[in-house]
């Protein structure tokens, strides 16, 4: 699918130029600058979008610091949405860290204070009893995807209010750049129902409702009212839900995932992503899933989806549910999650190990470096929020204990990270097997360079969008989220025939991942009966067909 024309019938002049999904800028031909009365509003040269890339990647490429060139990209995004996305997949390595993590992170951060114009929309619980009339104002008529936040748990930094909406607007610019979502076809939503965060609520900048956050049934009616307006305005959108705090995160996805079109990215996105990172590590470290001993630091809707995703993979491969669990331990901060911890939820308490075991330890109370001690782990994942957890102590003595540890510091954005792979690569020796969040640099090992993978819901996300917008899905299941993980695991495996080597295909081949992913999800969605019956050649053509990619019509 290409870019629509200009609808000459409907706007002209001045109207066409404002128009970021039509206007073309300098590439408007002479024959086009007479037809839509642009003649003389634009310089007399006529560039071809290829010129025009160049010359927006030299601009881009002469901004100061990533901030500013993130505010450049979302403002010729505004202005020229084939041009921004041309420019965004043709140097998708280099565009990735600014228009998603780690400097998203920073844009949200600062999201008032660099605001330029309107995207999305934002339904404020001032608003509420008029939220379908609010969806209804929205900017283009047919959405096939929304994300929405309400700002509570961006990245790994903490509830940000209505400052969240640079994560909807980031990840929905991916679902075009990686998935070929037609932009015109997308609406980020931000419900803004306050911040309990004084610095962002009290900035003279907050553009957001000055509010505490609305708690208890006042929040579940708000998020029933949006809900409620989906169904009844866009019956057919898939609807995805980005960082919502965990407390909040899984009871939505329980209440809905079973009668509409949606998904939890953090939960579920993630858990597909770092099974496909997990099982090209346990590949390379000639360690199967089934011998993987897990230590998952961080127990919220991340971590928890994560495993659950895992420990399934491992009852797949011929444990039982109890060997499992039984080789999973989680760490949270408060330590070891054992059955005699208060508080604990019941998706946590199924990881809970029985206290008793404990009886051979040195200690009633395990701290994270207890844990590593005691469990020798093979495998050790972060998704904690917290910045350099994994230090030079956990790490060389995880090393110590295991041939190939398998590393995967995945908190964003790069603040949050629990480790920096260099370090990893240092205290282990380079025998790590490493995957991050965010990007890194490559890292050295003995004297070659090699790529740090980065574990990312990216690799997800924008193929199942691309899943469910081609097979005409009408649920997410898990058969097709772990479909997803498994491709991904296969593709990984066939670049990465030599040790070492990247956990995970390349970001610069993420659209070309995201087609395979996405036949894997669709085929699972076929066979799971929430998509209309196709053939494997059918579904590619229809993925085919489905995918929007940034040229003028
Ligand atoms: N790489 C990826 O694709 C993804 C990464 N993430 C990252 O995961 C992180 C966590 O997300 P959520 O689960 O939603 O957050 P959360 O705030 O619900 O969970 C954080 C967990 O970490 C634990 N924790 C905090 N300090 C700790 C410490 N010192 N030691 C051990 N545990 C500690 C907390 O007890 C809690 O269980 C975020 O930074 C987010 O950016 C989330 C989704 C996808
Ligand atoms: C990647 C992502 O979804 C997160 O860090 O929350
Ligand atoms: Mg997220």
């Amino acid at each position: 699918m290409e870019s629509r024309p200009v609808p000459s019938s409907v706007l002209v002049g001045q109207a066409v130029l404002d128009d970021a999904l039509t206007n073309r800028g300098t590439a408007f031909t002479d024959e086009e600058r007479d037809a839509y009365g642009l003649r003389g509003m634009l310089p007399p040269a006529v560039e071809t979008l290829e010129e025009q890339v160049a010359r927006c990647h030299a601009a881009f490429l002469a901004c100061a610091d990533p901030v500013a060139q993130l505010i450049y990209l979302r403002q010729l995004q505004d202005t020229n949405e084939v041009l921004f996305y041309r420019l965004v997949t043709d140097h998708v390595s280099e565009m990735l860290p600014v228009v998603y993590t780690p400097t998203v992170g920073e844009g949200c951060r600062r999201f008032s204070e660099i605001y330029r114009r309107p995207r999305g929309l934002f339904l404020s619980y001032a608003d509420r009893g008029r939220i379908r009339e609010l969806l209804a104002n929205r900017p283009h008529r047919d959405v096939d995807v929304i994300v929405v936040t309400d700002g509570q748990r961006i990245l790994g930094l903490g509830d940000l209010g209505a400052n969240g909406m640079g994560i909807p607007i980031g990840k929905l610019s991916l679902y075009t750049a990686v998935g070929g979502i037609d932009p015109a076809r997308t609406l980020p939503v931000l419900l803004d129902v306050g911040t309990d965060t004084t610095e962002v609520r009290d900035d003279p900048r907050y553009l957001g409702w000055r509010h505490k956050r609305v708690t208890g049934s006042d929040y579940d009616d708000f998020v029933t009212e949006f809900v409620d307006a989906v169904r009844a305005e866009l019956p057919d959108v898939l609807l995805q839900w980005e960082d919502f705090a965990t407390a909040q995160a899984r009871p939505i996805l329980e209440r809905y995932r079973d009668t509409m079109l949606t998904f939890n990215d953090d939960i579920q996105g993630t858990a597909a992503v770092v099974l496909g990172a997990l099982t090209s590590a346990a590949r390379l470290s000639k360690v199967a899933l089934t011998g993987q001993r897990v230590v998952m630091v961080g127990a919220g809707s991340a971590a928890i989806g994560v495993l659950d995703m895992v420990r399934e993979a491992m009852v797949r491969a011929g444990l039982s549910e109890d060997e499992a669990r039984g080789r999973i331990w989680v760490v949270d901060v408060d330590g070891l999650l054992t059955t005699s911890r208060r508080g604990l939820s019941p998706e946590q308490q199924a990881y809970a190990r029985d206290a008793d075991e404990l009886d051979e330890w040195t200690t009633t109370k395990p701290s994270l470096i207890d844990v590593i001690e005691n469990v020798a782990p093979t495998t050790l994942v972060g998704l904690s929020t917290v910045g350099g957890l994994f230090d030079e102590e956990v790490v060389s003595t995880m090393a110590g204990l295991v041939d190939r540890p398998i590393i995967l510091p995945l908190s964003n954005p790069t603040s949050s990270s629990e480790a920096d792979p260099a370090d990893l690569m240092t205290w282990t020796g380079g025998l790590a097997l490493v995957a991050t969040g965010s990007p890194y640099p490559p890292v050295e090992v003995d004297g070659v360079e090699v790529e740090v993978a980065q574990s990312n819901n990216v690799y997800v996300f924008p193929a199942i969008g691309l899943a469910v917008t081609a097979a005409r899905a009408t649920r997410v299941t898990d058969s097709m989220l772990v479909a997803a993980a498994t491709e991904l695991g296969a593709v990984a495996a066939e670049r990465a025939t030599d040790d070492p080597a990247p956990l995970l295909p390349p970001v610069s081949d993420l659209p070309a991942t995201a087609r395979r992913v996405a036949l894997a999800a669709a085929l699972a969605a076929v066979e799971d009966g929430v998509a209309p019956p196709a053939t494997e050649a059918q579904l590619r053509a229809a993925i085919h067909r489905a995918r929007w990619t940034p040229h003028y019509a």
